[in-house]
């Protein structure tokens, strides 16, 4: 006899007992007071089913829910068994010893009557063997016997019937024992499905809450017995749980289901003397073929036994299935990452208030596919499209950020991030990355989340690792870069503004809200046809964090990019003119630029034309470089959209094929760290010398020295809160930044200088740096790479890098740092000895200037390549784009795995919907519009 056969546990009551001990450990129940319960219950199912069997004359003396004496007593004849054998299995049971007296009445222990029906207990003990049916031992009828297993024998024979009636052929299988049926206990499991696990298994991963009550209501728990109904317990357990912890939660919860199931089968085990343990794969795979043979694939109603199987099955599926679903995901976001796939997410807008009679172009959705319902204008018929994920239009704010949770432990592991939100005008690109207008905690989009978990993670590394972190906003707006975060001074001399500063250390989740309030506010928006809220220019939050390991010293630096790019729009649909017109032309030609770019990169073109746009410039190092990179592609559900639906999503399908290489940690070792200080002191030193003021490590008045500030006169956002009052009130006069670029140009004559206009490249000369590069020296960490562990996202080796310069081709020594994250001299004057200080001067020092000073550089030049051959130790900012001239020249340096073109449709320009803006005639200006127009047009004409 096979162990599983004799078998009998309830998963009902293992789920419900697991849940209960998890809500309150103290309140576990008392399992044997729910064993004995269970016996009993399972024991009246039996003579139940008995006397139903054989009639309730011939069952007088089995009572309907009899005690263990009595059930032993009534069946001890073997009479009702054969009897109920030979209907179950006609002819099974030969013939049949009919004892002439009243066997309850025999005596235990009288020869005669005992040997009649040991006859009787023989035969059906031979019979039922055959059959595969658990038997038990004759002396189990006896007194002292274990009246459990011939209650298990009874159920296994009832289901044999069971299983008979409803059609079955070939060879029948034990599959467990459920607890039984009673009139008072009426338990019946709705099988909802006939597949339950191919539908979880389509399930998404992230809603592991759902998965939970889906297990809990499979089950149809309200009819379970329960002292408490298992969704009470459910919503018990969860209720003060963040979304995030769901999941662990749910697979621990399972676990144990397991473990305590497992735990129950081997103390059957061992109460039926079969020490084999029965493993949960046995149990699985009887229950499946009984449960196939028994369903009408539709609806079935699941009694007793295969109920309590199918509950097991169903935890176990449910435990397995998010196992195997990470898993999955995990190899195949690691596949992914080795080849430096940049990951598409694709998300569906609902329909807003006022369009819900709408009919919705997706057709459907799931996991990563969409498919669209074209109109014939555009080749009727269904368009499948396939990304890393789909969002629907249901999926909250948390769901999506928590597919992208693992990036921000990159960047804490010294990764460099980009996630960019692309899609037509009003399809919810603000809304994923920021949030609605009126922002609740729930409805905060990407960039708020990020910076909370980015804190909230510092925090639990605390004993670790010490996190500085800073931000930064900008946007493009018609090809001029503003600072968002600036604080713009009204320049007495020329009436003209002049950003301050553009890069702000914070240190909770409430600077960053304050700072990115700020930022919106200075968006360039305006109201257009399609959107009143819509955006006019790309904007973006860096978030440069530094980390110091406490324990080796070493030091990480992640970086991430988190852009709103302006929305996509085709030509032919607008109808603007003026002003708006121009913002179309630009967001267009940005946008198709990052096409060209995309489609270089996919055809992994040995040119890639990032200096097209100033967009391109910005996501260089993450389009083209070692970041991880994540792009939000968003469609609207409207059928007059379609035609940007379809473009979007032909793109976005582009942008998944390329593979950007390997993702790097930036790192640099406690060595490294030092000799970076020794030479910041010597250049200190030299600075001296030469008869300026010494540049200090930690006292943050350095900046002067190499690149120019402007005297600002404020404090850091975090540590002044009037200050960020005034930061408020004047950064609403926003000023492009080639404006002023041209009067810091202008002020300051009698040093070595280089002026040029500002554009992204000045800012970024003189700014704490772009999307963060690493130069080849830098990057040089060998090994220790492979210590980091950064999430879901794994390292990689590099392919299709682009070199920067080295030092000798760069220009201008004062940018040829290349590290291409906040510099150490950042967090050396903001952070000195975790102390963060923010003096006049070291504020200053993060002014965007155009103006890079030079000062006897040629010797520390020497001595930066002789340490760490690439990385300027501190006192000036890290340009990143010194590389650009050699990608414009033909990226000459380009490495390439494999040059060979890849089939490519050109998906630039004829993918990229042309931007344009549908705005009603007559619609007011920008606040500085035109000013910035003419000004613009001056500098350009300046340049030129
Ligand atoms: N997932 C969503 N759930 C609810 N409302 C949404 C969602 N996505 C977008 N919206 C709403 O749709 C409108 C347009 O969204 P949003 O402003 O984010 O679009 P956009 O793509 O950023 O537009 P633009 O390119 O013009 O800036 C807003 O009112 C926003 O609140």
């Amino acid at each position: 006899m096979a162990a599983s056969e004799a078998l009998s546990i309830s998963v009902a009551s293992v789920v419900e007992d697991v849940l209960q001990k998890h809500g309150n450990p103290a309140k576990g129940l008392d399992l044997e007071s729910r064993r004995a319960e269970e016996a009993a219950l399972r024991r009246y199912e039996a003579a139940s089913w008995l006397r139903k069997m054989v009639g309730v004359v011939a069952a007088k003396d089995l009572p309907a829910e009899p005690s263990e004496e009595e059930f032993r007593l009534g069946l001890r004849s073997g009479m009702i068994l054969c009897n109920v054998l030979n209907k179950v299995q006609p002819g099974a049971v030969q013939k049949v010893v009919e004892s002439p007296n009243d066997p309850a009445l025999i005596p235990d222990g009288a020869a005669l009557s005992a040997y009649q029906y040991f006859e009787n207990v023989r035969n059906f003990l031979v019979a039922v063997g055959e059959m595969g049916i658990p038997t038990f031992e004759a002396s189990d009828l006896e007194q002292g016997g274990i009246s459990a297993r011939v209650v298990n024998s009874v159920l296994a024979l009832k289901s044999y019937q069971e299983w008979k009636q409803t059609g079955g052929t070939g060879v029948w299988k034990f599959s467990g024992n459920a607890k039984p049926v009673t009139s008072v206990t009426v338990k019946q499991f709705v099988r909802k499905n006939s597949d339950p696990f191919a539908n979880s298994l389509s399930r998404n991963s992230s809603q592991s809450e759902k998965s939970l009550n889906s297990l809990c209501h499979d089950a149809d728990v309200s009819k379970m017995p329960s002292s408490q109904p298992l969704s009470a317990l459910v919503h018990a357990l969860l209720s003060d749980k963040r979304p995030e912890e769901v999941p662990q939660l749910v697979e621990s919860v399972l676990s144990k289901v397991v473990e305590e199931f497992e735990h129950r089968i081997g103390t059957q085990n061992d109460q039926a003397n079969q020490p084999r343990q029965v493993t949960s794969k046995d149990f699985s795979l009887s229950q499946g073929k009984s449960f196939m043979k028994s369903s009408d694939n539709s609806k079935v109603l699941v009694k007793g036994i295969t109920a309590s199987s199918h509950m097991y099955s169903l935890a176990q599926a449910a435990s397995g299935y998010h196992r195997v679903l990470d898993e999955n995901r995990r190899l195949y976001n690691e596949v992914q990452d080795l080849k430096g796939s940049i990951r598409v997410y694709c998300r569906v807008r609902p329909f807003l208030s006022g369009q819900s009679s709408q009919m919705s172009t997706i057709e459907h959705f799931e996991e990563g596919n969409i498919a669209i319902r074209a109109p014939s204008k555009y080749g009727k018929g269904l368009k499948s499209f396939s990304f890393n994920k789909v969002f629907g239009p249901s999926a909250t704010q948390a769901e999506v950020f928590s597919d992208m949770q693992p990036l921000i432990r990159s960047v804490l592991d010294g990764y460099n991030v980009c996630i960019f939100a692309y899609g037509q005008t009003g399809s919810g690109k603000t809304y994923t990355m920021s949030g609605p207008k009126e922002l609740t905690e729930q409805s905060q989009g990407v960039n708020y989340r990020s910076l909370g978990d980015l804190f909230c993670l510092a925090e639990k590394r605390r004993d670790a690792f010490r996190y500085d972190v800073a931000v930064q906003m900008i946007e493009i707006y018609n090809e001029q870069v503003r600072d968002l975060l600036n604080k713009i001074r009204n320049s007495s001399q020329n009436g003209l503004n002049v950003p301050e500063a553009s890069l702000v250390p914070v240190s909770s989740t409430s600077d960053v809200i304050h700072l990115m309030n700020i930022g919106q506010r200075n968006r360039a928006v305006g109201a257009t046809a399609l959107n009143d809220r819509s955006s006019r220019s790309h904007s973006c939050l860096t978030v440069h964090v530094q980390g110091r390991n406490l324990t080796n010293g070493t030091t990480l630096r992640g970086c991430m990019h988190l852009v709103d790019l302006a929305g996509s729009e085709r030509v032919d649909k607008s109808e603007v003119t003026g002003d708006r017109l121009k913002e179309a032309q630009h967001i267009n030609k940005s946008l198709s630029a990052l096409g060209d770019v995309i489609a270089s990169l996919a055809q992994k073109s040995a040119h890639v034309p990032y200096r097209n746009s100033k967009l391109t410039q910005l996501l260089q190092d993450s389009l083209g470089g070692q970041a991880k990179t994540l792009m939000f592609v968003h469609i609207s559900p409207e059928p007059e959209a379609v035609g940007e639906t379809l473009s979007t999503l032909k793109f976005a399908e582009r942008v998944a094929t390329v593979e950007l290489g390997a993702a790097r940690v930036n790192k640099d070792s406690a060595d490294v760290n030092e000799l970076k200080e020794q030479i910041a002191s010597l250049k200190a030193a030299l600075a001296r010398k030469g008869g300026e003021p010494a540049p200090s490590l930690h006292s943050g008045s350095s900046s002067p020295e190499r690149c120019r500030g402007k005297g600002g006169d404020f404090s850091p956002l975090c540590s002044n809160q009037n200050s960020g009052d005034a930061l408020i009130k004047s950064s609403r006069h926003r000023q492009p930044m080639l404006d002023v670029a041209n009067i810091e140009a202008n002020t300051k004559s009698t040093r070595r200088q280089k002026t040029h206009s500002f554009d992204l490249d000045e800012l970024l000369k003189n700014s704490p740096s772009w999307p963060p590069v690493n130069s080849p020296g830098r990057n040089n960490y060998g090994d220790d790479d492979k210590d980091m562990d950064s999430g879901e996202w794994v390292d990689k080796i590099m392919v299709n890098k682009q070199d920067s310069l080295t030092k000798a081709e760069n220009p201008f020594n004062c940018w040829e740092t290349n590290n291409g994250n906040l510099s150490e001299s950042f967090f050396q004057k903001y952070f000195p000895d975790g102390t963060k200080l923010y003096s006049e001067q070291s504020y200053n020092m993060f002014n965007g200037s155009n103006q890079c000073e030079v000062t006897n550089a040629d010797y520390l030049d020497e001595l930066d390549a002789g340490t760490s051959d690439s990385s300027e130790p501190d006192l000036l900012w890290q340009f990143n784009h010194t590389k650009l001239p050699t990608l414009s020249n033909g990226g000459s340096k380009t490495k390439k795995l494999d040059a060979k073109p890849a089939k490519s449709p050109d998906l630039s320009k004829s993918m990229i919907p042309t931007p344009s803006r549908k705005l009603p005639n007559g619609t007011p200006p920008m606040r500085n519009g035109r000013q910035i127009s003419a000004e613009g047009k001056r500098r350009i004409a300046n340049r030129k």
